[in-house]
């Protein structure tokens, strides 16, 4: 398969098929390609942009300007990890095409303690086994993928824990093109002996130099693990020193060492006032280095709108700092792993922020006069921390003495800091000093080795590594025949065929759906009531995943997700019907032989009145394109007036809109017209056309009126009905 088929989905067996050949089309990172400042995307200026997509989805908004979908400057992370790679492959497609162009695959829980690669495609929890066959199938997904968006897409994992360096060949061999890797990381979070995770570090950011891979550092799992994050931003700075220049010297251009910098608190702190300085001291110190910007996975609850505005304020910390990747952490990280909807969620918050502070450093400077105290001051006690660092004899010993992750603001100290012993911990002992004599044949090997002069590259001595032979590389297929993806596809292929589905939150047709509901509850009344209902609907496994508090007696939100026991018949669904549409040259030539005079309002007490203009109006391709006149008599307007307005005018059509349907008004107001234009002896010479973002025709016709039209309606769809029931009553 060299593309995808637009309208259908991934084809897995098609990406699985001689997988043993594929080679990687390119190694290392891309960055977007900006556009220049003052570039116009339809009539709009942008001054952060980059070029566009050619397939996508826009934002909600979009379709109030000609659906424009401007692509921010700043790479956007979609970070995807539901353990199966077959799944992940289809939510990558949708975060492509709403504008993530770096895909983060968590690894399944604990891969860092596996001391060698795996192989197949087992299922994963938490996130995916990282193995060459997974790699290589989602790298190749992802080239169909950047081929249907029109932008290349960055595939991103891991390298760390005691297989760093083989996971880093790994990922040089099969073009992976960007990875964490902090040897901070392994011994603070994954208790991995010090000496040797430094050790494997160095020969790991060789090869992802070699590779041009982007590398994002790991100091936000500090103030994602400490009690109070703002506490440890001195140490952050010292942290991303340690990794960033441990990386210069290893060989690692700056242009690919990401710092990953999330911001340490979040309201109801002043956050912003916090995280500010810390944003601009970060960018002073490691000029020329990139900067990686993600919200703090350390405070997200289950809420999924305190996620989200959480996310806002980061983006937005982005736009008055300086970002070239905006990470979005799933909103829902908080609550499960993340899901379709959540994923993209992020997408758009990400690109809806960087999009509506385009340019904003125009307007809105930062004071650096106000700022320059605290920024100075944050400086000062990393410095000093590095200093005492020294003094203690170095980050060894440093380490020892728990000197990180303290929830001291240093230099003040709590002493509760995460202490490693340099010869303990996880592969103690495994790191033996080089002989003499050592040699390795393989390329871009890090530290001492024994080369014999005058040969061009190490590898000439077998006759190529697997860096410049790919051929060399031992592709393994599947290692368990009871957990691997064909197993997997089987249920897929089953359903498909039988033309079933069900719904799906991470896995196809999983079955989870999302309720929630509102009771006049206290919050654990409220949570039982809710289990109650999904128990009386038939649900299976109702679990409740997050709930707000409205008022303590009076009322409790209550989200949960459940599983349908039943699968649904895609053959038996009755699509709604569209609107049919008449050719528009055939609109035009009607309404010249045949004037078509109409009367418009928002009715009753209803002050909405965009949706009538886009219906009404030239601009918006309104019944006013194809020579209908209509007067407009504006918002709230009372039946009576609109059909004493019909008969004035001698109007062929009347169009209420109704937005508001609280407590049924749009009925009454439909059976009203009704009413008036029978009473008024109109009935039979006048259309009666209702719409808004509730109407449905059943619901129109059944209220007395000619015809309704719902959310999404165009002024072409109403033209065409109102020519087509003149045609019929009084021919062509
Ligand atoms: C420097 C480093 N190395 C390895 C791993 C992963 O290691 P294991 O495979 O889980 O052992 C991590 C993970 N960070 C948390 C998730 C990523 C976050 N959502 C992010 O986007 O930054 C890490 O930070």
């Amino acid at each position: 398969m060299d593309k995808l088929e637009p309208m259908k989905p991934i084809d897995v067996e098609e990406i699985l098929k001689d997988l043993d050949k594929y080679r990687p089309r390119r190694r290392g990172w891309t960055w977007r390609k900006k556009l220049p400042e003052g570039t116009k995307i339809d009539r709009y200026e942008y001054y952060q942009v980059s070029e566009p997509l050619k397939k996508s989805i826009p934002l909600p908004a979009a379709h109030y300007f000609n659906n424009i979908d401007p692509q921010p400057d700043v790479v956007i992370t979609s970070e995807i990890a539901s353990g199966r790679f077959e799944d992940d492959i289809r939510r990558m497609r949708m975060a492509a095409w709403h504008g993530a162009d770096h895909i983060m695959v968590i690894r399944t829980l604990g891969q860092s303690h596996f001391d060698g690669l795996i192989e197949g495609t087992p299922e994963g929890v938490g996130g995916i086994p990282i193995t060459r066959k997974q790699v290589r199938a989602t790298r190749k997904a992802l080239d169909l993928i950047e081929d249907e968006v029109g932008r290349p897409i960055n595939f991103h994992s891991y390298v760390s824990g005691v297989a760093g360096p083989e996971i880093a060949v790994l990922f040089a061999e099969e073009g992976v093109n960007g990875a964490h890797q902090d040897p901070q990381y392994n011994v603070l979070y994954r208790g991995v002996n010090p000496v040797r995770s430094f050790v494997d570090a160095a020969v790991a950011k060789k090869i992802m130099a070699w590779a041009n891979m982007l590398q994002i550092d790991g100091a936000h799992n500090a103030n994602a693990s400490a009690k109070l994050a703002w506490t440890v931003m001195p140490e952050l700075l010292v942290q991303h020193g340690i990794n960033c220049m441990y990386s210069v010297k290893v060989g690692m251009p700056k242009e690919n060492i990401a710092l990953s910098t999330v911001p340490p608190v979040i309201a109801p702190l002043p956050e912003m006032r916090i995280d500010l300085p810390y944003a601009v001291a970060l960018r002073e110190l490691f000029q020329g280095y990139r900067f990686r910007a993600q919200m703090n996975t350390r405070y997200i609850e289950s809420d999924l709108f305190d996620a989200t505005r959480a996310h806002v304020i980061n983006a937005m910390l982005s736009r008055l700092t300086s970002a070239d990747l905006q990470s979005t952490i799933t909103p829902d990280e908080g609550r499960n792993v993340p899901w379709h909807i959540n994923s993209i969620r992020g997408v758009e918050t990400a690109k809806h922020t960087l999009l509506a502070l385009d340019g904003i450093k125009k307007y809105v400077k930062i004071d650096q006069e106000a700022i320059r105290e605290k920024v100075r001051e944050l400086k000062m006690r990393a410095i000093l921390m590095l200093e005492e660092i020294i003094e203690m004899g170095g980050y060894f010993e440093a380490l020892e003495a728990g000197m990180f992750v303290d929830n001291g603001y240093y230099p003040e100290r709590f002493g509760d800091g995460i202490a490693r012993k340099k010869d303990g911990e996880l592969a103690a002992g495994t790191v033996v000093p080089r002989d003499h004599d050592y040699m390795a044949p393989v390329c871009e090997h890090f530290g001492y080795n024994n080369l014999p002069e005058g040969i061009e590259k190490p590898c000439d001595l077998i006759g190529g590594c697997t860096f410049h032979k790919p051929e060399k590389i031992q592709f393994i297929d599947e290692l368990d025949e009871t957990d691997n993806v064909n197993l997997r596809l089987q249920k897929i292929k089953d359903m498909r065929s039988r033309n079933v589905i069900k719904p799906e939150v991470e896995w196809f047709a999983d079955g989870w759906i999302q309720l929630d509901m509102t009771f006049s509850l206290p919050e654990e009344y409220a949570e039982a009531a809710a289990l109650a209902v999904c128990e009386k609907l038939g649900l299976e496994e109702p679990t409740i995943i997050a709930k707000t508090v409205l008022h303590p007696v009076e009322g409790t939100y209550i989200e949960l997700k459940a599983k349908v026991p039943f699968e649904i018949k895609v053959d038996e669904l009755e699509l709604p019907k569209k609107p049919e549409t008449l050719p528009e040259e055939e609109l035009f030539s009607y309404v010249e032989k045949r004037p078509i005079k109409v009367v418009a309002a928002t009715v009753g007490e209803d002050e909405h009145s965009v949706g009538l203009r886009e219906v009404l109006d030239i601009k918006h391709g309104g019944i006013e394109k194809y020579g209908i006149k209509y007067t407009y008599l504006g918002t709230s307007v009372p039946p009576e007036k609109l059909i004493d307005a019909a008969i004035e005018t001698g109007a062929d059509a009347i169009l209420a809109s109704m937005i508001i349907t609280h407590n049924d008004v749009h009925i009454r107001n439909m059976r009203r017209l009704n009413e008036l234009a029978i009473e008024k002896g109109i009935r039979d010479k006048v259309l009666i056309i209702v719409g808004g973002t509730q109407i449905n025709n059943d619901l129109a016709i059944e209220n007395g009126v000619d015809a309704g039209f719902g959310r999404g309606t165009k002024g072409i769809h109403v033209a065409s009905f109102i020519v087509k029931r003149l045609k019929e009553k009084e021919g062509n």
